[in-house]
């Protein structure tokens, strides 16, 4: 059986919000990220700090995966951020900003030094110019166990910031990166999310670039409100129909006629063993949404 952990949704949320940080214990995300970077005013570092450590330490959010973005390691919060997420034993911990190899390397070694559980991942902001252009040996760090590094987030709002390239509708000029980075993440075997949609109350924006997402091949969307919940998990998980054909692939390569082939003619199309791969994929990652739902 494939071990899929569904990451259809991933909520950020400001760690200095405490209604928003006690909210996330009632909402249907898959991954909750608590944030102390960007969306949290220096005079609030402190406070937000303390604040997600106590409601990670007590508990209550069910199987929600827990994530704690912390300040940049070259940043005046950096370090006692990574000790004090270390403590709080999150599932895994996000480092912004990354844009090379090195930013990350040490990363692995010092949550090892300061005992964080084995359970405790690392994942990797991709929002530099630079991270793009070192898309590749970024992602090549999960080589390396000792590394934690388990996961991609497309960070689009730095990246627009810092390439000056719009985010219009169908982000034609991202795609290029966007895809870079996806091909990094596959070529280690790690997970991607999709970058955040800005634009709170445009559902159908959202429903359009969740699809987009999903097509491109990510794993989830990052989000930033509460109301885009339902349409992430809608969109990023396996439809019935999706479910009933990947049933149908598993069963016709399991007939004794099709035993030694390994193309076969179906409903009009070529199936290979390779799509029966897939479709074993989509049946765990829908049964893992079972579970999880
Ligand atoms: C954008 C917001 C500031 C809007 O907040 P607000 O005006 O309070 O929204 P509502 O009044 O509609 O809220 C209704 C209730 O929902 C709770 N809420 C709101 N947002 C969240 C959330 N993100 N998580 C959990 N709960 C949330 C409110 O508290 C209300 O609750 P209640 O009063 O009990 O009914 C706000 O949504 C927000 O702060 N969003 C997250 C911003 C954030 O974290 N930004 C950083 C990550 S984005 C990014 O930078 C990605 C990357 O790095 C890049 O570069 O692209
Ligand atoms: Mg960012």
């Amino acid at each position: 059986m494939i071990a899929i952990r569904p990451r259809r949704s991933a909520l950020y949320m400001p760690g200095s919000n405490g209604r928003a940080v006690e909210k996330a214990k009632t909402l249907p995300a898959d991954t909750v990220i608590f944030d102390w970077e960007d969306a949290v005013a220096p005079d609030l570092k402190t406070e937000a700090r303390e604040a997600v450590c106590a409601a990670v330490n007590t508990g209550g959010y069910g199987a929600r995966e827990l994530v704690i973005r912390i300040n940049g390691l070259n940043t005046p919060w950096g370090e006692a951020d990574l000790a004090a997420a270390a403590s709080a034993a999150p599932d895994a911990i996000l480092i912004p900003k990354v844009s090379s190899p090195h930013d990350l390397l040490e990363v692995g070694k010092r949550l090892d030094a300061l005992d964080a559980p084995e359970k405790t991942r690392v994942w990797a902001m991709i929002e530099t110019p630079l991270a793009i252009l070192q898309a590749q040996a970024i992602a090549a760090v999960a080589q390396d166990d000792a590394s934690r590094l388990s996961c991609f987030v497309m960070g689009t709002n730095d990246l627009a910031k810092d390439t000056r390239a719009r985010l219009n509708p169908g982000r034609a000029a991202m795609m290029p990166w966007l895809m870079t980075a996806l091909a990094a993440a596959r070529a280690y075997a790690i997970d991607i999310l999709d970058g955040v949609y800005n634009n709170l109350s445009d559902e159908a924006g959202l429903r359009t670039e969740c699809i987009e997402g999903r097509d491109c091949g990510f794993d989830g969307k990052t989000l930033i409100h509460p109301n885009q919940i339902a349409v992430a998990n809608e969109i990023f998980a396996p439809s019935r129909d999706d479910v009933e054909k990947a049933r149908d692939i598993v069963a016709l390569f399991e007939l004794p006629e099709n035993a030694g082939k390994g193309a076969i003619s179906h409903n009009g199309r070529m199936v290979e063993r390779l799509h029966a791969e897939m479709a074993k994929r989509t049946l765990a990652l829908a049964e893992a949404i079972a579970e999880r739902d």
